[in-house]
């Protein structure tokens, strides 16, 4: 998520770190959205689509794309061929996500899926896609992340990335509540995840802590 603390931010972001495309910056644009805290962080959102382009990803998915800054990001580095995939539950967000796709020519390569994401990716399954995907980024409702985890494993290929956001749940996930449900799963999945013989594991301490599942 976005950092209320902006400074550092803003000091990273010179350069080459925020997408602006023309006269509509997305980023700007959701920072007027009363939600704008669930937008991922430029840094992240770059370093991202950085890590897409370095395993020449042609297939990603976005899990939560809520006004689609990422998703963007992600379409931005696919090559003229790929397709992102993203999974979105709430139309509203999806309209806000429209312009800026159209404006950055990127809208083919973004195929919107308005309903609960593990559907989507059960119809990606049972359409034979397994092992396809290169790269999914699991951001929406912490509940879904076990399951979000498994249907992605399954769709991405040797060596594609399963990145899963705010794995630390602000620190919640140490010692997680009795009634703190997102907290209890997101740790369960970290711990889950520590002894996942199928992939190679990072977990980074970057905004609410990202955890990169590379399938073996
Ligand atoms: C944290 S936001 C995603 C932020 C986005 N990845 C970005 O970087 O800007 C989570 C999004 O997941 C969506 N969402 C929640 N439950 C969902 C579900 N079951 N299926 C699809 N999307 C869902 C929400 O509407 C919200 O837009």
């Amino acid at each position: 998520c976005v950092s209320k603390e902006v400074r550092t931010s803003d000091y990273l972001y010179k350069g080459k770190g925020k997408i602006e495309i023309a006269s509509y910056d997305p980023f700007k644009r959701t920072m007027e959205d009363p939600k704008n805290l669930m937008m991922v962080a430029a840094e992240q959102a770059q370093f991202m689509a950085n890590l897409a382009k370095l395993i020449e990803a042609n297939k990603p998915i976005e899990i939560g794309m809520y006004t689609g800054y990422n998703t963007l990001n992600l379409a931005l580095v696919v090559p003229e061929n790929g397709l992102v995939v993203a999974c979105e539950i709430n139309e509203e967000y999806v309209n806000i996500s429209k312009p800026f796709f159209k404006e950055a020519g990127v809208e083919d390569k973004i195929n919107i899926r308005i309903k609960p994401a593990a559907e989507t990716l059960d119809e990606l399954l049972t359409a034979g896609e397994a092992g396809t995907f290169d790269f999914v980024f699991i951001d929406a409702d912490k509940k879904n992340y076990e399951t979000y985890y498994e249907k992605s494993l399954q769709l991405v290929r040797k060596g594609g990335i399963v990145a899963i956001e705010n794995v630390l749940w602000g620190g919640q996930v140490i010692n997680p509540a009795e009634d703190d449900l997102s907290s209890q799963t997101i740790d369960k999945l970290n711990k889950k995840l520590h002894k996942d013989e199928r992939i190679d594991l990072s977990m980074l301490t970057v905004a609410g802590g990202l955890t990169l599942a590379i399938k073996r």
